[in-house]
């Protein structure tokens, strides 16, 4: 799985076959500028969903739920997932949390909603949690363990496992029948996610989970500096890109 926030984003990773594009809440930070997940809106998200089921055929489009849309109840949880759905045109919605927001997942799958659960680093807890840190060490490994098998229970499809040691991910993923998905969570869950400006290497300073795969701040900072350098010299345009 891989983030997307466009259609043009989005069709090159449909079109390279990965099976699943979310748009995350990290739409927050990576295109709206803000320093955490929690500032971003429905309405905010509501075209990037669009716009990346315009630009992917194959693949699932997963709507991540923004902080505030779904917590009050499973009633604002499924009018929320409905917009996603209706107006936006997403297969799957996500949500972060275990034991707390069970009554809002067996809501949406009871209406036939396709649910991806998180557990772990839950970022739009980052303020209860005291920052983005590893979670599950310790005791608190077993709570988690507890949420993932309610989640599975509560009819959600997959669990985004975030920010948490390899071996309790590999436990995780041995005890549900359910994928689970890694993120800072090691080798050993069935499938793994990135944001796609960490992955190709646009973020300035990416989370030690982070594989930079591509240096695209580096090559989108040359190819601008050349525009700029060509149209000071003249050296652009020339009559190949210009009409006579
Ligand atoms: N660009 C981007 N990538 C992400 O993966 C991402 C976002 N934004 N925004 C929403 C959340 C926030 N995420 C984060 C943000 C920071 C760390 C981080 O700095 N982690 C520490 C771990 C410290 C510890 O050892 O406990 C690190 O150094 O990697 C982790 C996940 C993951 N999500
Ligand atoms: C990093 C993934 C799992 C996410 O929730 C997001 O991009 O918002
Ligand atoms: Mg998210």
């Amino acid at each position: 799985m891989v983030t997307a926030y466009d259609a043009m984003t989005a069709k090159v990773f449909d079109e390279a076959g990965i099976p699943v594009l979310l748009v995350g809440d990290s739409a927050a930070m990576v295109v709206y500028g803000y320093d955490s997940t929690l500032p971003v809106s429905v309405n905010d998200l509501m075209p990037l969903t669009a716009a990346v089921v315009r630009g992917s055929s194959r693949a699932m489009v997963v709507a991540d739920l923004p902080f505030g849309s779904y917590q009050s109840s499973p009633q604002q949880a499924l009018e929320t997932a409905a917009r996603f759905m209706k107006e936006a045109g997403a297969h799957a919605v996500k949500l972060e949390g275990g034991r707390r927001v069970l009554p809002q997942v067996e809501a949406l799958v009871s209406a036939g909603i396709p649910v991806m659960a998180h557990l772990g680093l839950t970022p739009q807890s980052v303020n209860a949690l005291g920052g983005y840190r590893v979670q599950g060490r310790g005791q608190s490994g077993d709570e988690l363990m507890s949420d993932a098998k309610d989640l599975e229970y509560a009819g959600a499809f997959s669990v985004v496992l975030e920010c948490v040691p390899s071996e309790l991910a590999e436990r995780v993923t041995a005890s549900l029948s359910i994928p689970t998905i890694g993120i800072g969570a090691g080798p050993a869950t069935d499938a793994q996610v990135l944001v796609w400006q960490d992955l190709m290497g646009l973020t300035a300073r990416p989370a030690k989970f982070v594989k930079k795969y591509f240096d695209l701040a580096q090559e989108m900072d040359r190819a601008v500096r050349s525009f700029a350098d060509e149209v000071a010299t003249g050296a652009f345009p020339t009559a190949e890109h210009s009409y006579h």
